[in-house]
């Protein structure tokens, strides 16, 4: 099996996979969060620093994403990261539930024109054959907008073309990320799928992993949130010691230090500090009162002496 760092916008970024990568490693592909190319000739500063390859360590395979429908404008932007080194492969979100991204037909929103969709993988792999760079395209779904009634229709489409992995998280838009992953969709993508499968969603153990790999024969799994929670987790899938809370705090006091090089003020690293632990307290048997612990916190001052009572009196599950 083969394991995937999900892309997290807003979490999983440069920092992030660059220390996790030194401190615990295990993966073999980390996803970028979504570029979203627009009319503009050339992606600029803020869209691109976060692929930039001095920006990321050597330990890091990593896989642009990006969310669009318009072929031109995935043309476009893949030309451009192809000539920043990533020749290998670019992977296309058609997942993102967000509001502002569905309203533009973009991300889980273009899986309700299935004849756009048709057409927008059409031109994208005539210019993919026509260039002979062998790029390899990825795709990344979910498997509806308001229901799962139409997913035959979506695979069909996927079916027509040589996409190099189809990841699936089985869930609708209109479900985010409540629910439960629609495990009887997945079950309709494994029997009629003509591309290598990726699953993905809501592995957060190594009992929710050993369970899917029972019953499922994929090549890949991706896995976000409960690899955000638990960096050990798929080291701990292949076998390898638990989580322990040394590891923890080395990896927090890790990202701590390395934020605060980038960020302009102290709201913003208590703010990304504050968004680790709405994920590492999952960790804790008292998880409710950890997250609470650190939620409150109103400064750094206070939030530091936070982290020392959560490292200093509270256990792993
Ligand atoms: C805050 C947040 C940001 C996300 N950003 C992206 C993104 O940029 N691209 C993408 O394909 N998926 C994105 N996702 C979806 C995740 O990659 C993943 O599909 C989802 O969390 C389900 O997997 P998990 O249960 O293993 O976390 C995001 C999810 C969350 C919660």
């Amino acid at each position: 099996m083969k394991f995937y760092f999900a892309p997290l916008e807003g979490v999983t970024g440069f920092t992030y996979r660059n220390a996790f990568a030194d401190l615990f490693g295990g993966v073999d592909k980390y996803y970028a969060p979504f570029i979203s190319p627009c009319v503009n000739d050339k992606l600029k500063g803020k869209e691109i620093r976060d692929i930039l390859p001095e920006n990321n360590s050597g330990k890091v395979n990593l896989v642009p994403q990006i969310l669009t429908n318009r072929a031109d404008y995935f043309i476009k932007a893949t030309k451009q990261i192809m000539d920043m080194g990533y020749t290998k492969e670019i992977n296309i979100n058609i997942g993102c539930p967000s509001g502002t991204v569905v309203a533009k037909n973009k991300g889980s929103g273009f899986l309700r024109d299935t004849d756009a969709m048709d057409r927008f993988f059409e031109e994208i792999f005539n210019w993919r054959d026509s260039d002979e760079s062998g790029l390899d395209i990825s795709v990344k779904t979910r498997i509806g907008v308001n229901d799962a009634e139409g997913f035959s229709e979506i695979m069909e489409v996927y079916n027509q073309y040589p996409i190099s992995e189809l990841t699936i998280h089985p869930r609708t838009r209109k479900q985010m990320y409540r629910d439960t992953p629609d495990m009887k969709a997945f079950d309709y993508a494994v029997k009629v799928s003509r591309n290598p499968l990726c699953y993905n969603g809501d592995i957060r153990t190594v009992m929710d992993y050993e369970n899917f790999a029972k019953k499922y024969n994929v090549e890949a799994v991706m896995i976000g949130r409960g690899l955000i929670a638990n960096p050990q987790l798929v080291n701990e899938i292949k076998g390898q010691e638990k989580l322990t809370k040394e590891m923890l705090k080395q990896y927090h006091d890790r990202l701590y230090r390395d934020f605060e090089k980038i960020m302009k003020a102290d709201k913003h690293l208590l703010f990304k500090m504050k968004e680790f632990w709405n994920y590492v307290s999952w960790n804790f048997e008292d998880e409710n009162k950890c997250a609470k612990l650190v939620r409150k916190c109103q400064n750094l001052y206070k939030y530091n002496l936070a982290v020392e009572e959560i490292f200093g009196t509270m256990e792993l599950k």
